[in-house]
């Protein structure tokens, strides 16, 4: 059966709120309290059976929010995601129980995904050996270090054989050897015609892996093409954004929220 992901129009919008009390306020009179923040506005895009495509974006652009979406790990605020095909993410401890061991979050995640008793016994030893964290699979999670997630969160995600792969920064930590076996496994699934989501802030890993790549911006998408389209364009706003102050840099997603929302008061303005 082939696969795809297609986004059509997402918006995942949260509240924030000044004080707990709000929060509660809120609950009572919806939408009288708190403040509407948009992490990703009004997405869409369609990714095939195959497409291996990079997430790119600065720090806040929405990567992470688009991976949560894409797993079905949080759901959107309006627009539709149609997934045909299991989706699975690595992202560092995503899905990940703290309270559980190794061990039990490889059973716990295989049942979730609706694997039998018999086939998590047989995919079991898999996990552990791509894991390779030894003596830690029988210790809680919490007694892990960011680098051990990260190559428990793989394992798993990739010896289940998703259709749909979704990398997120899972390769930013860990040893070259690890990151290695990662990338053999990654192009291993890119052969047989899987549809990864490479989430990175590593352009020269996104060039080598990717033949797309979705570039994020302020929570909208800024471009989607080739990896030959949208690279050098990023690039370039990344040499004059590292080239502002942290605190400019911070200041940046709002000018660009501020900007976004002036264009749409003069679009909708009669002529
Ligand atoms: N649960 C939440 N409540 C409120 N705001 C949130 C929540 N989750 C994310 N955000 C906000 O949404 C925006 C997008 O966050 P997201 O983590 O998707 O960005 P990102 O591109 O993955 O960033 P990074 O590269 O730093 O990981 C950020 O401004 C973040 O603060």
């Amino acid at each position: 059966m082939s696969h795809s992901v297609i986004f059509d129009k997402v918006t995942k919008k949260y509240k924030m709120y000044a004080k707990n009390s709000e929060k509660l306020l809120d609950i009572i009179f919806p939408d009288g309290y708190g403040e509407n923040f948009y992490a990703l506005q009004n997405i869409s895009f369609t990714a095939d059976q195959g497409d291996v495509i990079g997430v790119i974006g600065v720090n806040g652009a929405g990567k992470s929010t688009l991976s949560n979406l894409i797993t079905g790990v949080i759901p959107p605020t309006s627009g539709t995601i149609e997934i045909k095909g299991q989706a699975s993410l690595i992202a560092i401890a995503s899905g990940l129980n703290n309270e559980l061991t190794g061990r039990e979050n490889i059973e716990l995640k295989c049942l979730m995904l609706g694997f039998n008793k018999k086939e998590i016994r047989e995919l079991m030893p898999e996990i552990i050996d791509f894991a390779d964290i030894g003596k830690f699979i029988d210790q809680p999670v919490k007694s892990y270090s960011s680098g051990m997630k990260s190559r428990l969160g793989f394992a798993i995600s990739v010896n289940i054989d998703p259709d749909i792969l979704v990398i997120d920064e899972a390769l930013s930590v860990g040893d070259q050897t690890f990151t290695d076996k990662c990338l053999d496994k990654m192009n291993e699934f890119k052969e047989k015609g899987k549809t990864i989501f490479f989430i990175s802030h590593s352009i020269g890993q996104v060039k080598k892996f990717c033949q797309k790549a979705l570039w994020l911006e302020a929570g909208e998408v800024k471009a989607y093409g080739t990896i030959k389209e949208i690279i050098p364009q990023y690039e370039k706003f990344l040499k004059e954004f590292k080239a502002l102050s942290k605190e400019e840099q911070k200041n940046f997603k709002q000018l660009v929220l501020e900007k976004r929302s002036k264009l749409r008061e003069y679009e909708s303005q009669p002529n």
